[in-house]
């Protein structure tokens, strides 16, 4: 089998900049060649780490930025095949909803409604659209889609609405669509992330399973702090300071784990143990009762029963599609049969408070706000966090010294290195989360729900996060945390409390 690239002692230099004046982007020369499968002296299943692992593979095949010299990358397979080197792989990337097809603000919350026009595109359409994008001849078009919906186990969401899916869901259907596009090699950027531990497993099997066979070739693109699956034997690190590391997986890895330590004083991961603990009272902010929510026939919650108190720090866990997000936007009020169930929020029947009044009360950061917040906006970033004072996706002005001061203080302590006057857009995707989070944190709101917030986060940025969420919340606000992972819970999960759904299901409450 042929190389998909072969670079020897490459340098990369931005279009437009000469090789006198400017520095190379990666300050490594690049040796590597990428083979199909995995072929060569040794099967390779490779990873490449760090913030501009992106940018690396868009120089290696669509030359974005201007190898030098020119003959130190050449693409074998390419040339066999007769087709671009971009021809030869396709991307998945998980920054974005499948649904979200304009730069402007995605109504996140029309899932929970009655469906309209294109909203009602099913998987299966979507599938069958998107295999004959990809070239499939008709005859082949169903036993492809079939195959492809086996693998990632979408045979059971067929008939659902795309912009139903659970954030874990439309994750597995991004990589079928990158895989109905029937390349070579299949690059996929932090396909991890917001995935529960069993669909990891099956997506590691999955991904060594077709990378072992070429059909096609497999390569990550993780985030320092992304555990690596087993099947990875090798990987190629981009530092911040863009020097390239790259080898056999242990001594790469044991090489960055060394120099991380001594970078920024140890993991982010600490726990004291009374850390980010509140101060409860009797007082109930969220009390529901025995709430059932369907669609179309299908069960989505069952008979759920909770109440959140003044102070209480709850984390809320269950694997990808129980219900998590559902839950939440019964309280957040986003879900319209929320008006018609047993619930009492801040001391009120659901349906005698204004949702915009619960946007005040609540402060709410989540991957749906993520993927949801304008990206044609022509927002700074400090009037990002500003927006969070009314829960708003549009310009708010600040009223007075004192919400100015407040917004400062948390991109001081949220952001340091960005300039409040930034437009948003020009942000890092780990930046923008970071702003997310002071825009959920900026009103000091009697309730917080933290959903997944240090999805897509550098590891940096997640320390300091994580840091303000232990020391600087009041005693008194209670907190919804959303994780699959224990260790990102930023108090002591023995002392906080906990609630665990299933199928819908409240499967364990402490
Ligand atoms: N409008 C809808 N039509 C059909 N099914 C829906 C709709 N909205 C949600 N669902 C289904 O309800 C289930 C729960 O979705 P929800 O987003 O609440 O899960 P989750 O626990 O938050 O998952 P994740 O961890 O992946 O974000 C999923 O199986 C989803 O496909």
């Amino acid at each position: 089998m042929s190389a998909l690239f072969d670079a020897r002692k490459c340098l990369f230099y931005a279009l437009g900049h000469t090789t006198r004046t400017a520095k190379p982007i990666f300050r490594t020369p690049l040796t590597w060649t990428l083979h199909e499968g995995g072929q060569g002296a040794e099967k390779e299943a490779w990873a490449v780490i760090g913030p501009h692992s992106m940018r690396l593979v868009k120089a290696l095949f669509k030359q974005s930025d201007k190898p030098v010299p020119a003959t130190s990358l050449t693409h074998p397979l390419a040339a066999q095949q007769g087709v671009f080197p971009w021809e030869t792989y396709s991307v998945a990337n998980f920054s974005t909803r499948l649904s979200s097809a304009s730069d402007g603000f995605v109504d996140y919350t029309a899932r929970y409604g009655s469906l309209r026009g294109d909203e009602t595109l099913t998987v299966s359409a979507y599938l069958q659209s998107r295999a004959e994008l990809g070239g499939s001849r008709d005859d082949k078009r169903e036993a492809l889609v079939a195959g492809v919906a086996r693998r990632l186990d979408l045979e059971r969401l067929l008939d659902r609405p795309l912009i139903g899916l659970s954030n874990g869901q439309s994750r597995r259907l991004k990589i079928a669509h990158a895989l109905l596009q029937q390349r070579s090699l299949l690059v996929l950027e932090e396909p991890y992330t917001g995935l529960d531990p069993p669909s990891r497993h099956r997506l590691s099997d999955l991904l060594h399973a077709l990378h072992d066979a070429a059909a096609p070739s497999v390569l990550l693109l993780l985030k320092p702090s992304d555990e690596l699956p087993e099947y990875i034997t090798h990987v190629l690190h981009i530092g911040d300071d863009g020097c390239i590391s790259m080898g056999p997986k242990k001594t790469v890895v044991e090489a960055v784990e060394k120099a991380q330590k001594i970078a920024d004083g140890g993991s982010a991961y600490t726990t004291n143990a009374q850390v980010g603990l509140g101060e409860t009272s009797d007082r109930v902010l969220v009390d529901m009762r025995n709430v059932t929510i369907t669609h179309r026939n299908t069960p989505i919650l069952n008979n759920i029963s909770w109440k959140v108190r003044v102070g209480e720090r709850w984390h809320l866990q269950g694997y990808n599609g129980s219900g998590k997000t559902t839950l939440l936007s019964l309280v957040t009020g986003d879900h319209p049969q929320s008006y018609t169930k047993d619930i009492t929020l801040f001391d009120s029947p659901r349906n005698r408070i204004a949702t915009t009044q619960l946007a005040t009360l609540i402060g709410t950061a989540s991957p749906e706000i993520t993927a949801a917040f304008p990206r044609s906006t022509t927002l700074t970033a400090f009037d990002v966090v500003a927006t969070g004072f009314s829960g708003v996706f549009c310009y708010r002005p600040t009223r007075d010294a004192e919400e100015v001061e407040r917004v400062h203080h948390l991109l001081k302590e949220l952001t340091p290195d960005v300039d409040p006057k930034t437009p948003y857009t020009q942000l890092s995707q780990s930046e923008k989360n970071c702003l997310l989070l002071a825009r959920a944190l900026v009103g000091k709101s009697p309730l917080l729900i933290l959903d997944e917030p240090f999805q897509g986060m550098l590891p940096a940025d997640l320390k300091r996060a994580r840091k303000y969420l232990q020391t600087a919340l009041n005693s008194d606000q209670a907190v919804v945390f959303v994780t699959h992972y224990e260790k990102e819970v930023p108090w002591d999960i023995e002392k906080g409390r906990y609630i665990r759904l299933k199928d819908g299901r409240v499967d364990f409450v402490h």
